[in-house]
């Protein structure tokens, strides 16, 4: 039988924790896919019913072949749980997200979720954030102009493509990747990143999550900052 990969893994123990009739924010990513497949299973041996609000559309699609039944932010009353990925966390369970482009609808479920829950493996965790290169999602109309700003300030964006074009994330707005590594308070460049006009959100997740379950090797280890009710 082929190894159960370190995602998958976590994907696993997150899906443990899920109970009949939740409501669950649905990130996006390879770690979520699995998450997403490990759902599906339950419904199918446990009849279990599924409420799933998704971060992207490729997550909805995914979510609705696995028999997990769509809401949107709209329809909800609350979000029980929600379970997504990361590209870094540290050891204070601060995360850089955006990897795939979907870091806007994922900082609204997270906001939105009684409980978060980070599915990663052993590759993602860091001492301190900003290896991985800080997605902020811009509108298309001010990205040049923001680019032209945050160069000034040593942050060496780079406007992210998909073959030859500039991406674009299904609100469709522009990516810049940021290189922080210079930059020790994030707080800081957080907040002065979110209060530039044309910004529309950071890849930082700085005070949502409350759990990361993270695959390493053969085993699944907890980095818990409140408990799940
Ligand atoms: O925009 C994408 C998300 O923030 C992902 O959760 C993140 O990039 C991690 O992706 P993966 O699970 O594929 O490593």
């Amino acid at each position: 039988m082929n190894k159960i990969s370190e995602k998958e893994l976590a994907a696993i123990a997150a899906v443990k924790l899920v109970k009949n009739n939740m409501t669950i924010g649905l990130g996006t990513g390879s770690t979520a896919a699995y998450m997403i497949r490990h759902l599906g299973d339950r419904i199918k041996k446990e009849g279990l019913t599924l409420y799933g609000v998704p971060t992207s559309k490729a997550t909805e699609k995914m979510a609705q072949e696995n028999g997990i039944a769509i809401l949107s932010l709209d329809d909800v009353k609350k979000i029980d749980l929600t379970i997504d990925g990361a590209d870094e966390f540290d050891p204070y369970l601060q995360l850089i997200k955006g990897g795939g482009g979907a870091l806007l609808r994922e900082k609204i479920i997270a906001s939105n979720s009684e409980y978060n829950i980070i599915i990663t493996d052993a590759s993602k965790q860091v001492n301190r954030l900003g290896k991985f290169k800080l997605p902020i999602e811009t509108i298309p109309f001010a990205t040049q102009q923001i680019a032209a700003q945050l160069q000034k300030r040593g942050l060496e964006p780079v406007l992210r493509k998909q073959d030859t074009v500039a991406f674009t994330t299904d609100e469709n707005n522009n990516i810049l990747d940021l290189n922080i590594e210079s930059y020790y308070n994030l707080e800081q460049l957080n907040q002065e990143l979110m209060t530039t006009p044309g910004i529309v959100e950071t890849g930082f997740f700085l005070t949502t999550t409350d759990l990361v379950l993270m695959g390493k090797g053969s085993k699944v280890f907890t980095f818990e900052k409140n408990k799940i009710k």
